[in-house]
């Protein structure tokens, strides 16, 4: 299913609003059980990793995720921070990689209750300059089962000239991901991946 406008209904029932997208349908709600403690909010349009939480903050500098009605994606206010300069006065690649990841991420997130990246392709336009002002846009391409499809951008806020661009293919996942996987590493643990 593709998405001609994020307008759209998608086939898990969400549905943009004019200021921005809300996870509407009941049942689906109901179904996942643990919203609450999925989506952590800071405040309305913010959500943050486990590790960022105690600080109110996304450490890649990533904040103020809400909706562009003009452009008709979503919008993030981002700062590279000095402690992930790569070459002189600009971005490590890793950290244009992991601020895209979260642009995408968080854009995905508005529809769905909780993702995980399979897979993100990052062309590098320009060097990306540390503490100076970016803007994150995002948008979804497609939807497929699982399976969601976005694309984004990282932008020099003065200019809003294309810095960094990525695709991302996203999964769905249930609450019991993350269960799976700790029971997995420890299974590695004990059987060093032979069974
Ligand atoms: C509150 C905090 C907020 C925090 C807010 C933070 C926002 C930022 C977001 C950051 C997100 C991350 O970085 S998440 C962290 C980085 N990512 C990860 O750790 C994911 C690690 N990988 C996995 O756990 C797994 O491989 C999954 C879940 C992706 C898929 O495993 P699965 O659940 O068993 O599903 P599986 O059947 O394999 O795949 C489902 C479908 O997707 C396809 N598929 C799977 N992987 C790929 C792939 N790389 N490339 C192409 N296609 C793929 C399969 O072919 C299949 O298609 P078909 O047969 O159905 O057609």
């Amino acid at each position: 299913m593709t998405l001609a406008s994020p307008r759209t209904k998608n086939n898990h029932n969400c549905l943009f609003t004019e200021r921005r997208i809300l996870l509407c349908c009941a049942p689906y709600k109901e179904s996942i059980g643990v919203e609450a403690a999925w989506r952590t909010r800071i405040r309305d349009g913010d959500r943050l990793c486990t590790e960022c939480v105690p600080r109110g903050a996304c450490k890649f500098g990533v904040s103020v995720l809400a909706f562009d009605d003009a452009a008709q994606h979503m919008r993030s206010t981002i700062l590279c921070p000095a402690a992930y300069e790569g070459g002189p006065g600009v971005a490590h690649g890793g950290w244009v990689c992991a601020a895209l990841d979260e642009v995408l991420g968080q854009t995905v997130m508005e529809y769905h209750a909780r993702v995980v990246t399979a897979n993100l392709s990052v062309d590098f336009r320009l060097p990306v300059p540390v503490g100076e002002a970016l803007t994150g846009h995002a948008w979804i391409d497609a939807l497929d089962g699982r399976k969601v499809r976005a694309t984004g951008e990282l932008r020099l806020a003065a200019s809003d000239a294309v810095l960094a661009r990525a695709t991302g293919l996203f999964i769905i996942i249930d609450p019991a991901h993350y269960v799976r996987h700790a029971d997995w590493l420890a299974q590695q643990k004990v059987t060093g991946g032979t069974a």
